[in-house]
Parts: C-alpha cells; structure tokens; sequence
C-alpha cells in the first residue's frame, strides 16, 4: 500500500525527515510512534500526497504521489491532527457536503451519511450542531468523514490527542471494526498503549530517523524485559539509589522521578530492594511496555 525508500522532507535547511525506509502492507494497521517533532506528521502529510517529498522514493497505492496526487487522494481517507469539521453544520450536513465534494449522487450521499453516522455511533445527533459535540464525538465524526469515499487506506494523524479514557477507547473499537473490514490503517501517536493496542507492526521514530521495526511485542522482547520494577522516592532521597539496586535487573534506568529497573521477575527484584533496605515511597511491577523500548532507544520518555 505504501513503499518509501530514503524518503525526506526538508523545510528550509532543516530535514524533519532523515531518509526513512518504510513499507506498509495491504490490511495490516501500521504505526509510527515517537515524541512531537520526531517526523510523523510531515511523512503522513508525504504519504496522504498532500506535501510534496524533498528527496527519495514513495509510492502510494502502486503510485507516485508527486505524478498522482489526485488519484492517490480520491483513493484514501485522512483524519489530521487537528478536526476540520464545519462546525455551524450538523453532523449529516458535514458527511453530505464532503460526499459531494468527491462527486457522490444527492442519493447515494444520503445513504452514505447515514451508514456513517451509524458507524460512528452519532446517529441520535444527526440534526445537531456540530459545535454542540463532545471532542470523541468530533473525531468519530471526523474519522466517518473521511470514510465517504471508502477508502482502501486510512490515515490518522494522533486521532485520541485530547480525548479522555473513554472517548479513546470507544475510538479504538471504530478503528478495530475498520481494519477488521479490510481497511489498512496508518496511525501516528506518542502513546504507546494505542500503538501497542491497535497495530500490527510499528515504525520507532525519533529527530527525523526511524530507530526501531517491528510488531509490539517484538519490539518489547528485543529491547526490553519482561517486567519492570518502578520504584519512587520522597524528594531529595532518590541519589545513589540505581547504584544500589543495578544488580536486581539486568539493567537499571534512573529518571527524574523513579528508578526502573528491568527484569525478568519484578516481584523477586522488590524483595531484593527490600531486603538491602532500601525505602521506596511506592513501588509498581509491571509488564514492558513500547515505552520503555523508546526509552531504551533514546534515553528519553516518549511523554515529557
Ligand atoms: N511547515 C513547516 N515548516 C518548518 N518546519 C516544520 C514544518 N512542519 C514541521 N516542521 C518541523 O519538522 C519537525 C517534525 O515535525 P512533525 O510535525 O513532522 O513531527 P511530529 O512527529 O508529527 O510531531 P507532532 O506530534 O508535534 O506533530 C519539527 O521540528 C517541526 O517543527
């Protein structure tokens, strides 16, 4: 669905995208994870044949974005970071306008708004304002949106930034239905649990290059451990503290507010910590995570 090789994007002097290798598979969800800055938007915009690459090679759909920008485009859905819905509209008026936009009959365009309004669940809302939706309602309304054209391949740009726990997941359950019908879904994020949760296989990218390919749990078993010892101190005490506990983990983290240490039984560490009467204010076994494969690959958290 989409193949770069060496692909750039430079504004300026300034390369936001360092010659990136990527190749998206028909049907499979695929993610690129890293934190704001990394690059993510500026590829998405290059696939989504909506900025022209500076260097190296795409296709898109079998085509090159900077020959068939339109046919690319006819052909694919994109969510963008920020929601572009007409809100003074309602939510019907918002599908029917953007399905005649791609050429739709007044008939078929009906149809499909209601299909789509039922998809997202927005059905009880199709005569309200847009202005009047919650920010989940939002997006779902954007994601059916860009949906009209049934799209062979959708992009996401950061679709749950903003959103509370619930909205999130109810989101997460629309995009599962999409990929479960077939379509493939490019999402970006900096949240490793929606990553870890939606997609089938992930790019790490981090200052314009990718660091790291795999599936998720892959990626966890070749940079990370199977459990992780969070430990937290009172202020001022934490010094010294990942010296002291190094020889609990196979390898030991120090961050501003904790210490982690990386093992392959978290509950055998803690006793150990215990038992060379160390004091943590609280402490926290959990399983690896994508996080702490960025974590390992950078240096720093995904999150600031
Ligand atoms: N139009 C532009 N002109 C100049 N610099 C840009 C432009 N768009 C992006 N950049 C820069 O390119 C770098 C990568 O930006 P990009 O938006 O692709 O990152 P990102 O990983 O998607 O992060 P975010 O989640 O913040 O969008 C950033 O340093 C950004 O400031």
């Amino acid at each position: 669905m989409v193949e770069a090789k060496a692909l750039v994007k430079r504004f300026g002097d300034f390369e936001a995208v360092r010659g990136i290798d990527v190749q998206v598979r028909k049907g499979e969800a695929f993610g690129f994870l890293g934190p704001n800055g990394a690059g993510k938007s500026s590829t998405m915009r290059m696939i989504a044949s909506t900025s022209p690459r500076s260097d190296g090679d795409l296709r898109v759909l079998g085509m090159d974005p900077d020959v068939d920008g339109p046919r690319i485009r006819a052909r694919l859905g994109s969510v963008p970071q920020q929601d572009t819905l007409d809100t003074e509209l309602t939510v019907r008026q918002n599908l029917q306008i953007y399905g005649r936009y791609f050429g739709m009959s007044r008939a078929d365009v009906r149809r499909k708004a209601t299909e789509l309004m039922e998809f997202a669940q927005l059905a009880e809302r199709a005569d309200g304002l847009v202005d009047a939706l919650s920010g989940g309602m939002k997006r779902r309304l954007t994601i059916a949106r860009s949906l009209v054209n049934d799209p062979d391949l959708l992009l996401l740009d950061e679709p749950t930034t903003g959103l509370d726990p619930q909205a999130r997941h109810m989101l997460w359950d629309r995009l599962f239905r999409l990929k479960a019908g077939g379509v493939t879904l490019i999402i970006t994020s900096h949240y490793m649990d929606e990553v870890e949760q939606l997609c089938d296989r992930l790019v790490v990218m981090d200052g314009g290059h990718i660091v790291a390919e795999g599936s998720p749990s892959e990626l966890i078993a070749r940079y990370s451990t199977r459990e992780v010892l969070e430990l937290r101190f009172a202020p001022g005490e934490q010094g010294g503290i990942a010296e002291q506990v190094a020889e609990f983990g196979e390898r030991v983290e120090e961050l501003p507010d904790r210490v982690l240490v990386y093992t392959g039984d978290g509950e055998r560490a803690l006793e150990q910590v215990h038992g060379r009467d160390v004091r943590p204010v609280s402490s926290l076994v959990r399983r690896s995570t994508l996080e702490d494969v960025f974590l390992r690959l950078t240096g720093r958290t995904l999150v600031d």
